[in-house]
């Protein structure tokens, strides 16, 4: 059976991305412990906090990889908490990985086509054309032929994006796409995101690089000790002294 796609209607109505009472807990651990947060459609929402906060844990859980411990997880409308991974990314739920992982013989375009046969059960003619748009997108096409295994960080990041949009998402999950870049090479990065963000795209994006979601974010949220403890627009969470005296301290 074919899964409908959230609709712009819906989408545009409101939040795109709705977490509820959102909970995970390991044995004893909560990791998330019932959280509440609206990602608005066409938003690019920055997601930081301290190391062991509980970020990739939230993206496992939103993605389906991971079930929640409590609470309710709805996409564009509706309830997706159930969901298996393979249904929400065809929904339009996509997603980076923190440590690129590509077939490594593969070429470039071959590991972006297989995203999109496998990730939204695009016809091959369909994968096909996708995979050419988000290549000149993500400005990987002049190495479309190389093996993935011979990029470069900032081309390993820009091919787990490519991945990512092969599947056309409405909204994606980027985990930590900026880490490890040298400050030109995140100034890349960020004008694909900014191209990303101009057509429309919903991005949630845990980031230790504060300079690059300070530049790009609509809204951050901080994370710490299994909740949300500030959600706002980055002028005024980065200035939260609670959030300053957990995670930014003097160094940001
Ligand atoms: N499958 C699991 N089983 C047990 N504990 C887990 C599991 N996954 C994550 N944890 C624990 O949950 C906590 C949060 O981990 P998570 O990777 O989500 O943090 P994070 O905020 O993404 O950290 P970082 O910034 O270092 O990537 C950690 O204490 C981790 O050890």
């Amino acid at each position: 059976m074919r899964t409908t796609r959230v609709s712009a209607a819906a989408a545009e109505e409101g939040s795109l991305l709705r977490l509820s009472g959102l909970s995970r807990h390991f044995g004893a651990l909560r990791v998330l412990d019932r959280i509440d947060l609206s990602v608005p459609a066409g938003t690019i929402l920055g997601v930081i906090g301290p190391n062991g906060a509980g970020k990739t844990t939230l993206f496992n859980v939103i993605a389906g990889v991971v079930p929640p411990s409590g609470g309710t997880i709805e996409f564009g409308g509706r309830d997706v908490t159930r969901k298996p991974v393979w249904d929400r990314c065809r929904l339009g739920i996509g997603r980076t990985y923190q440590v690129p992982k590509p077939f490594s013989h593969m070429t470039v375009h071959e590991n972006v086509l297989a995203a999109g046969l496998h990730g939204s059960g695009l016809s091959m003619r369909r994968a096909g054309e996708k995979a050419e748009e988000v290549l000149e997108l993500t400005g990987l096409a002049h190495r479309r032929h190389l093996p993935a295994g011979e990029l470069s960080l900032l081309d390993l990041k820009r091919l787990e994006l490519a991945k990512a949009l092969g599947c056309r998402p409405q909204m994606l999950l980027l985990d930590e796409i900026a880490g490890g870049l040298t400050d030109g090479e995140c100034d890349s990065l960020l004008k694909i995101i900014e191209r990303l963000r101009a057509s429309g795209m919903t991005i949630v994006w845990i980031e230790h690089v504060i300079r690059a979601l300070r530049r790009a974010a609509d809204l951050i949220t901080v994370l710490y000790g299994g909740e949300l403890i500030a959600t706002g627009r980055p002028d005024d969470v980065l200035v939260d002294q609670r959030v300053r005296d957990v995670y930014l301290g003097g160094g940001h």
